[in-house]
């Protein structure tokens, strides 16, 4: 397989912070999207962000930005979905998506899913807590089949990669996908540096 590209998830309300971008909060000098990006960007052919509203709000990053493809908040694998459809454009086969909110991820993150993917390209990360839901390797040849699951009324990741037989890339540390979704949580965060 080519080396995938990339999606960062931001598409999300952030109700339990009060709302706007948990990604453009501040962590240590930056911001949790740096964070991000720092460490998806040497793992990726090339980088999109997945959020809605106006874009200019992330001019400083200097990425392309998709919003949703399927309109409502219909949850992460609509952002997955705007990211297929970003990556067709570019003549990409698969997109990795991180979520904009989960500043410590693996750095290993694409190899390992990669490494453990089915036979179409397809695997979702897992840490002894669970499965990861946005944090998988998606193949552009399914970008049909999810926008009509999506359109039927699908929401759940797992139900969806499940039923595809994704692959399961394990890593060994819950830490690495702790995420930010409250202020405490930011908090925490800081304190992870
Ligand atoms: N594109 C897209 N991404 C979403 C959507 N909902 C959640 N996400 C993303 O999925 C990841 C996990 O999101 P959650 O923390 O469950 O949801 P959230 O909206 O960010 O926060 P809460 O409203 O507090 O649950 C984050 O990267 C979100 O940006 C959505 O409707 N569309």
């Amino acid at each position: 397989m080519k080396q995938p590209v990339g999606i960062i998830l931001a598409g999300g309300q952030a109700t339990r912070m009060g709302g706007g971008d948990k990604g453009l909060l501040p962590l240590g000098s930056s911001t949790i999207l740096s964070h991000v990006i720092e460490r998806i960007e040497p793992q990726v052919a090339a980088l999109a962000l997945n959020a809605n509203g106006d874009a200019v709000r992330f001019a400083d990053f200097e990425l392309p930005v998709r919003a949703d493809s399927i309109d409502g908040f219909a949850g992460p694998l609509s952002g997955v979905l705007a990211g297929l459809d970003w990556a067709a454009e570019v003549g990409a086969s698969h997109v990795v998506s991180v979520a904009a909110d989960t500043p410590f991820f693996p750095c290993d993150l694409v190899p390992q899913l990669i490494l453990q993917a089915n036979d179409q390209g397809l695997a979702l990360a897992a840490s002894p807590s669970g499965r990861q839901p946005t944090f998988g390797l998606w193949p552009v040849a399914l970008r049909e089949d999810l926008r009509g699951a999506l359109e039927g009324g699908l929401r759940k990741v797992v139900q969806w990669t499940q039923a595809h037989g994704a692959g399961t890339a394990e890593f060994p540390d819950d830490a690495a996908f702790f995420n930010v979704n409250t202020p405490d949580d930011l908090a925490q965060a800081e304190a992870m540096l």
